[in-house]
């Protein structure tokens, strides 16, 4: 009773305290009694229920963990009970009392978890509303990164140079030169929290504790745990995560490879490529657009039927026409994402396949990469993989950037893939059942391409496998003329995407003749830029009336005021605020005049201008001679000088033939050469065959001789024992006549060794000059011309 009278009496202040002070006290004083009571009457109550928990399936990857299933609490006792367990969880050190009263109830068997999986979506939903939150940037410890699961690097607590347009040494940082740097790529980068630490966020009433670990096997895992009755709160986190991620990714498509591993690792995300940027002859992106749409809707059709859910379509024909970019285009159109396979990876296995094909989502677009590689895996498309990576080259050359391009950062993706070693056991049969065996997903669209049909196994591309088949050709006159009203700005253009659903919108320009030469089918003369740098300089200086993107090539001091005087007198000198300050003692130079012409963004051009440059430009491309893909890459080299461009393609047009004849030259003569080496290889090799017969030839006949030797040597020792008393002189004499015959035989070996030991020098020296040559061989010969026109 002391020892409690001695508890109380600091609480209630002895004998000083006002009295409603001390009536307040002893409130305090009873609710925390009364507290204790039934904290420790629940506690009992949780040691006494059976040890087990409950598993919420979320999806296979991510779950929540009850703790306390059994428990059954009235509402101000269980706020006590989270209290306790989450003061005790976060601070467990600092209360070891409370581990003291309470020794057998762990802080976590008041929480629920949920556990997330890297390899699952949720994952990626819950870290871009984590890389949101502002507790989750104010960890201690963290890593950077400039990709956020896919999306959100641009969310508010990712940072980048234009944030601290003045930094705390007092330099200005890039915020000004971002003007002067259009297009600039501004990489984000996003701070996290690093694995095994764990983060209190309030969310909803509720506080989260959210810990990134990782598995056993590596793979990240996000775990959010919180105290409540019920896991309708994290059911919420996550529909909201979900909801975010969503808006983020209207905009944009995913892009996912295959792993060695037989996992889908989210490679890119990218914006959707408009359909209206997409030239083919009429009706055909159309068709294919209209089918994917009436697939997705008809799965209740399918399954009334006993049809498999799948659909498969094959788009074939030569490089560079559009049949990746179209892919991509449909992906956007119908905001789908894209899981890539590439069929001529050194990895792919039917059991990786058919992990892969199991994997895939339901509604998705597979698509399979150069479906004729798949098992001619040394085989080369047209004349080898080294030109194909050469036209890669030119291509991410010509714009600018892969990451915008649909086509060649897919590719990107998959020449790294290759590099692995080869251990792949892909067999037709496997790639069958991967494709419509019972672990094929359902729902999912199927575009396999391929650049040689003819290479196809007819069991892969028979119907019901690839139920439509596109062909893509060179360009048309068609195709040319609507590829340039799409390249070049037009006044009249609203820059935004044209929708195309069954009908092609209609020309609102005539050419030249007055009439467009497929009336009612023109393309969307819609501006689609092929880079970042393009779609900057193209969009925002096209429009401006800056001096620099005025002047034509006819006219270069057209326009407004020009940047640079054109003559010395053009230029009104200022007073110079101080002789030697500034380098101004002597007049500029005037500006040379391939300068001023060199611009970078076209001027936006009149409907009936750009009519009569397209049709021009049309004319002078021969029908189906070059690849969309090559047209493309020589308006890229004119993008600020449409004129130019339309004027000049007929020299285009024979300077390509003239380099595609030299190259076929070229590649005839090292075909040639490679021939001729080719036999003179082989005459050495049998040279070297018929001396290396010679060599041991000679060597069988030493051998004879040494056998010889020794064979006479036992000879004469027997002799001489035989005759050692009597006929000693004798015998002197014929040891003698014995002795000058081995001398002779002696002889005859060492002339026979030197003989060997010349001829293995000789051949030694032989293989030594042919390795060095073959080294030489080996050195790749520098190719001394590059296409860029995409036509290998
Ligand atoms: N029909 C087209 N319409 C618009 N752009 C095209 C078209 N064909 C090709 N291109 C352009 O050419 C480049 C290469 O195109 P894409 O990769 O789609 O061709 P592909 O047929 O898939 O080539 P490959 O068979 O070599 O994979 C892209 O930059 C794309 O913008």
């Amino acid at each position: 009773m002391d020892a409690l009278k001695s508890l109380i009496q600091p609480l209630v202040g002895g004998a000083g305290g006002s009295s409603v002070v001390d009536g307040m006290k002893l409130v305090v004083l009873g609710g925390t009694v009364e507290t204790a009571r039934r904290v420790s009457s629940s506690a009992w109550s949780v040691l006494s229920s059976p040890p087990h928990s409950t598993l919420t399936q979320l999806s296979p990857r991510s779950h929540f963990v009850n703790s306390t299933p059994g428990l059954m609490l009235d509402q101000s006792a269980w706020r006590i009970l989270c209290a306790i367990s989450y003061i005790t969880s976060i601070v467990p050190p600092a209360l070891p009392r409370v581990h003291q009263l309470t020794p057998r109830i762990s802080p976590l068997a008041f929480f629920l978890t949920a556990h997330f999986s890297e390899e699952d979506y949720p994952y990626d939903w819950l870290m871009l509303w984590l890389s949101r939150r502002p507790e989750w940037q104010r960890s201690r410890e963290f890593e950077t990164t400039t990709r956020t699961s896919g999306l959100g690097a641009d969310t508010a607590n990712s940072f980048g140079e234009e944030d601290f347009a003045e930094d705390g040494m007092g330099s200005v940082a890039a915020q000004d030169d971002d003007d002067d740097v259009p297009g600039k790529v501004t990489t984000r980068v996003v701070f996290q929290p690093t694995f095994d630490t764990t983060h209190t966020i309030y969310y909803r009433g509720h506080w989260l504790r959210v810990r990134r670990g990782r598995k056993p096997d590596g793979t990240e895992l996000l775990s959010i745990s919180v105290v409540a009755r019920s896991n309708t709160i994290l059911k919420q986190l996550v529909l909201q995560a979900k909801k975010e991620y969503e808006a983020e990714a209207i905009h944009r498509i995913q892009i996912y490879f295959a792993d060695s591993h037989g996992s889908w690792r989210w490679t890119d995300s990218r914006h959707k490529r408009p359909m209206g940027s997409i030239v083919l002859n009429p009706g055909v992106k159309e068709m294919l657009l209209n089918d994917t749409k009436d697939f997705l809707k008809s799965e209740k059709w399918y399954a009334d039927r006993g049809i498999p859910f799948r659909r498969g379509y094959l788009l074939h024909g030569v490089p560079g026409s559009g049949k990746s970019s179209l892919i991509h285009a449909i992906a956007g159109q119908l905001m789908l994402d894209i899981y890539v396979v590439s069929l001529s990876a050194s990895w792919i296995s039917d059991s990786t396949l058919t992990t892969l094909m199991g994997r895939v989502p339901a509604r998705c677009i597979l698509l399979l990469e150069d479906l004729d590689a798949a098992f001619v895996r040394s085989s080369t498309r047209e004349g080898g993989n080294e030109e194909k990576e050469k036209k890669e080259g030119a291509d991410q050359q010509n714009n600018g950037s892969s990451n915008n391009n649909g086509s060649s950062g897919m590719r990107s993706g998959r020449r790294g893939r290759d590099q692995m070693s080869d251990v792949n056991t892909l067999s037709l049969s496997g790639l069958l059942n991967a494709l419509d065996g019972v672990a094929a997903a359902e729902g999912r669209l199927l575009f396999a391409t391929t650049n040689h049909l003819d290479r196809l196994d007819p069991a892969l591309s028979r119907p019901g496998r690839m139920d439509v088949w596109v062909e893509f050709k060179n360009a048309s006159k068609w195709q040319a003329e609507a590829l340039f009203r799409n390249f070049f700005p037009c006044v009249e253009d609203d820059l935004t995407d044209v929708e195309v659903d069954g009908v092609p919108p209609t020309p609102s320009v005539p050419t030249s003749q007055g009439s467009n030469s497929n009336p009612g089918s023109r393309p969307a003369s819609t501006l689609w830029s092929m880079s970042p740098s393009f779609s900057s300089s193209s969009v925002a200086s096209s429009f401006s009336s800056t001096p620099l993107s005025s002047p034509t090539p006819s006219s270069p001091t057209r326009g407004s005021t020009p940047l640079f005087p054109t003559s010395p007198t053009a230029m009104t000198p200022t007073p110079l605020p101080q002789f030697g300050a500034t380098n101004q003692a002597y007049m500029p130079p005037p500006v040379e005049e391939h300068i001023l012409t060199s611009q970078h963004s076209a001027k936006p051009l009149d409907a009936i201008t750009l009519g009569i440059l397209a049709k021009k430009f049309a004319d002078g491309v021969p029908e189906e001679e070059f690849s969309v893909a090559a047209l493309q890459g020589y308006l890229l080299k004119n993008k600020s000088q449409p004129e130019s461009a339309a004027n000049s393609v007929g020299e285009w047009v024979i300077a390509e033939r003239e380099m595609r004849e030299r190259l076929k030259r070229e590649k005839a003569e090292r075909e040639e050469k490679e021939k001729i080496e080719r036999e003179k290889r082989k005459q050495k090799a049998a040279e070297k065959e018929a001396e290396k017969k010679e060599l041991e030839k000679k060597e069988q006949e030493l051998e004879k001789m040494r056998q010889l030797l020794a064979e006479k040597d036992k000879e004469e020792k027997e002799r001489q024992e035989k005759a050692k008393d009597s006929e000693k002189e004798k015998a002197d004499e014929k040891t003698a006549a014995a002795a000058a015959a081995e001398a002779s035989v002696q002889e005859e070996i060492r002339k026979k060794e030197a003989e060997i030991a010349e001829a293995r020098q000789k051949q030694q020296e032989q293989e030594e000059s042919d390795s060095e040559d073959s080294e030489l061989e080996n050195i790749p010969i520098q190719a001394t011309t590059k296409s860029t026109s995409g036509w290998d």
